[in-house]
């Protein structure tokens, strides 16, 4: 155990990482202040730590020229990812106010407080950043949701949840920190037989060959390890986890990322996840399956 100072003065004591990997993602979590996430997040108080999809609503934009242009630009980033999240919530399948759903790698907690308004379900997310944890409990007592919204210091791979108690859960672009097999045990383990589990991931395509000088800039810029397509099929036949819906929704976030391109919050991962999506050499995925 260690401690870290919580943003309302107390301190919490925090598990060891599992691994100097997992302390390294700890760390970079801990320090990440993006205006790219910031500023979006501030938009509605809803703070992702995901990409978009859907198309530009030019209208919405505007003139380029008008000095409220930027403005509305960080709006239709933040509205894209927000429809991201709806679309991973539209997979979960009936969810009622007494279940529980599980956020595996929760960031800043925006997903868990939608699953909550969606669902009134309770919502539990893990992290391994406690800065990422304490904030998005804070934002869960700012809504009044603290009873139901609640996110902890945790590794994904070893959660403290029963066996079978979690209706639905699901990796929102987090699963390329961790080994799929290990990953899809745990979920496995929690769901309730016939829950479902939903990712939302990018993941390099097979077809290229292997993972493009794209994808491996993008590993490096985060520190993750992206996996194919066919891993994480493979890894849910082995866990029990028996596909229903697949989505490429490759085509859905380019859109977001040729917008994001342009504006002011750029951070130069940019060109890698546009030119990767174009070249086929990376895909953006949906995988939606139900514990059997
Ligand atoms: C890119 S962020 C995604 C956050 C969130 N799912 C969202 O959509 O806003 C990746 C998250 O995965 C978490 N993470 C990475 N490895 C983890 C692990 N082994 N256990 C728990 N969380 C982990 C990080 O702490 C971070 O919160
Ligand atoms: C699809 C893939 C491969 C995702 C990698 C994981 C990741 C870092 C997601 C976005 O986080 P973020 O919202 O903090 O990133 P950014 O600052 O670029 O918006
Ligand atoms: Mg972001």
């Amino acid at each position: 155990m260690t401690s870290t100072d919580l943003a309302n003065g107390t301190s919490l004591s925090i598990p060891a990482p599992a691994s100097p990997y997992q302390g390294d993602i700890a760390r970079y979590w801990d320090g990440e202040a993006r205006p790219v996430n910031l500023r979006l997040g501030d938009v509605d108080g809803l703070y992702h730590h995901h990409y978009g999809v859907g198309d530009v609503d030019q209208d919405a934009l505007g003139d380029a020229a008008d000095s409220e242009y930027e403005k509305r630009l960080i709006a239709e980033l933040h509205r894209l990812e927000s429809a991201q999240t709806d679309v991973l919530l539209d997979q979960l399948g009936p969810v009622g106010r007494d279940d529980t759903v599980v956020d595996a790698g929760c960031g800043r907690g925006g997903s868990l407080v939608m699953a909550h308004q969606r669902f009134g379900c309770r919502a539990e997310g893990v992290t391994l950043s406690a800065k990422q944890a304490d904030f998005a409990n804070r934002r869960a007592r700012e809504l009044g949701m603290e009873e139901y919204v609640h996110a902890r210091v945790c590794n994904m791979l070893a959660t403290p949840f029963e066996t079978g108690q979690a209706k639905a859960s699901w990796n929102n672009e987090s699963s390329m920190y961790v080994d799929l097999d290990d990953l899809f045990a745990e979920h496995s383990r929690i769901l309730a037989p016939g829950g479902r589990y939903v990712t939302i991931t990018g993941c390099w395509n097979p077809r290229y060959g292997q993972p493009s000088k794209w994808v491996s800039q993008i590993n490096a810029h985060f520190e993750c390890n992206i996996h194919s397509r066919r891993e994480y099929l493979k890894a849910m036949a082995d866990n029990r986890l028996v596909p229903q819906a697949i989505v490429d929704l490759t085509d859905a976030t380019l859109p977001y990322w040729e917008l994001r391109a342009t504006s002011s919050l750029v951070t130069g991962i940019e060109e890698a996840f546009i030119n990767s999506y174009r070249d086929g050499s990376f895909q953006y995925v949906l995988i939606a399956a139900d514990r059997v």
